[in-house]
């Protein structure tokens, strides 16, 4: 009776008129409080942990900084924004980024910036686990998917072993493109560019899917070109945006992302249809870089994204390289008599094919190799981010001698472009280009001793796996050129700019602005009126 009377007397709290709903807003100002309370002694208690750390490395402050005006250093961006059309944009950059080997910028939040061959060592080779891909990989990935570098590692090993058959026959289809294009013109002026870019799509996609692009009826090939261009030009944006990628994603940036996809899964599928009628081993044959990502992957999503990861790898940067050379060349002809004599040199006359051997002979094209990747890196700007509080070697104190800490999720960009065009480096004449720089083998051995000082394919865990594929296809492309074409040469009235004021189109890549515009043939066709 009395438990009875217990629960139902039980003392009913009785909530005040008007402060209905208090208890709720009380528990949750609490949680947001106790929240923000753990989230800031978390961090004040990792800075002090950063800070202990920098004393213990004897690192100083970065000092040397952008100077700005507005807030947040929008003045910085603004002016960038402008010189965009100028197609000069990083050489707008040039002075801000060489005031001091390695800079703070405060654009949007602390950031930095470096040239410094030792502190791009460190980034890209010694301190490597320090760092992640960051904002980039949310820029890529509609595109791209998720990729496993350990896996390509393997898949490049094997191609090194094999033919140059996925360059051979795309090497006559693109001299016969140049030819009929050359013909079509009223003035004889190609512009190669595009050609390269065709040419590189070809070959690329003939290495991973089997067979090339080429094979699609026109109508599709022109999709799928467009497609991947369209999404690789809205990529490269998306990257700069950084964690902001997000708010630019155009509506036909995701179906072109979702074309493009499509097609590699297009040949995934075929590949794999293939081994179920005719065998691992045959299908090994014709499909080997499909079949050997399927061996270890074991889902079409997956090889699919791989093979998206090195079409937009290794195609644009291959045309580029192309492309930059041949400009230079036929601004130099004296450059072109050389590789003709070393070619003839070198190459039996009756090769219809060329091998890795023949290509290796070829030391001054190599050269030539070198000086355009230097003047034009493919990424010429790159970026990391610190996973960890990291130490980077040089930049810190007054004088920019001493160690500096980045702190644990800051980000840090370097400059490819400006490092290879510093005279520090690479002496008064850096700005010209001069293949011959390379010929005795001490400027290579001078800029690596400085730490990273040259990025051709980059350096360290992440180096270009396609380096061995891409200096291939560039040599033997520029080899079969320079001998079908010996007239080749720059058309008059196309300037012959300086190093520098050249326009150039900067996306994920950097092309020419302008193409490459050349003659071919010895005879400029005059039209007649
Ligand atoms: C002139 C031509 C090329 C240049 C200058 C070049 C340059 C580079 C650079 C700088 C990187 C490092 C990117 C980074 O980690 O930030 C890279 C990575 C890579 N490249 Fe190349 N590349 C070229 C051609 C190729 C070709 C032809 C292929 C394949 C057919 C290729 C496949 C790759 C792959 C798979 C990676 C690894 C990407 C990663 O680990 O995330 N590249 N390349």
């Amino acid at each position: 009776m009395s438990n009875h009377n217990a629960v139902t007397s039980a003392p009913v709290v009785s909530i005040p008129a008007g402060f209905e709903g208090w208890g709720l807003r009380a528990l949750a100002t609490v949680l947001v409080i106790s929240t923000w309370a753990y989230w800031y002694w978390q961090r004040w208690s990792h800075r002090r942990y950063e800070d202990a750390l920098a004393a213990q490395k004897g690192c100083q402050p970065v000092l040397h900084r952008l100077p700005y005006k507005w807030p947040f250093a929008i003045d910085l961006l603004w002016k960038q924004y402008k010189a965009l059309p100028s197609g000069r944009m990083l050489e707008f950059q040039t002075p801000f980024l060489t005031t001091a080997p390695t800079v703070r910028i405060d654009i949007l939040g602390e950031g930095f910036s470096t040239t410094d061959p030792e502190n791009v060592e460190a980034i890209l080779n010694t301190n490597f686990e320090d760092y992640s891909l960051g904002v980039r990989r949310d820029g890529l990935f509609p595109l791209l998917g998720e990729d496993s570098r350990e896996l390509l590692r393997r898949q490049f090993a094997r191609l090194r072993e094999g033919g140059l058959s996925p360059i051979t026959s795309h090497v006559t289809e693109f001299l016969s493109a140049i030819e009929a294009a050359a013909d079509g013109s009223p003035d004889g002026i190609v512009d190669l560019q595009p050609h390269f870019f065709e040419f590189t799509l070809g070959t690329t996609t003939a290495l991973l899917f089997g067979e090339s692009h080429s094979s699609l009826p026109r109508r599709d090939r022109d999709a799928l070109r467009e497609n991947f261009e369209y999404a690789s030009y809205i990529s490269a944006i998306r990257i700069r945006l950084a964690e902001f990628a997000w708010v630019y994603t155009p509506r036909r940036f995701n179906s072109a992302c979702d074309n493009v996809r499509a097609w590699a899964l297009f040949f995934a599928n075929k590949a794999l249809d293939y081994k179920d009628i005719y065998g691992i081993d045959a299908a090994r044959e014709r499909y080997p870089f499909i079949i050997d990502l399927w061996d270890d992957m074991r889902d079409r999503n997956l090889v699919r994204d791989q093979l998206l990861h090195v079409l937009i790898a290794g195609r644009d940067t291959t045309a580029c390289l192309l492309s930059w050379t041949l400009f230079h060349l036929v601004r130099n002809p004296h450059l072109i008599k050389r590789l003709q004599d070393e070619i003839a040199q070198r190459i039996p006359t009756d090769a219809a094919e060329l091998t890795r051997n023949d290509i290796n002979q070829l030391m001054f094209l190599r050269c030539c190799l070198h000086e355009t990747l230097r003047l034009y890196p493919q990424l010429p700007v790159n970026v990391r981010f610190a996973v960890r509080p990291t130490v980077l070697p040089r930049g810190g104190g007054p004088d920019g001698r001493s160690p500096w800490l980045l702190r644990k999720g800051h980000g840090i960009g370097w400059s490819t472009y400006h490092m290879h065009r510093s005279e520090a480096l690479y002496g008064p004449d850096a700005r010209v280009y001069r293949p011959e720089r390379w010929e005795d083998g001490t400027l290579l051995h001078r800029v690596h001793d400085t730490g990273a000082g040259f990025l051709d394919f980059h350096a360290g865990p992440r180096l270009c796996l396609g380096k061995d594929f891409a200096l291939m296809e560039a040599s033997y492309a520029i080899v079969r050129i320079l001998q079908t074409f010996p007239k080749i040469r720059l058309p008059a009235g196309v300037p012959n700019e300086p190093v520098g004021s050249e326009q150039q189109r900067l996306t994920i890549v950097l092309s020419s602005a302008n193409g490459c515009k050349v003659l071919l043939k010895g005879i400029t066709k005059v039209t007649a009126d």
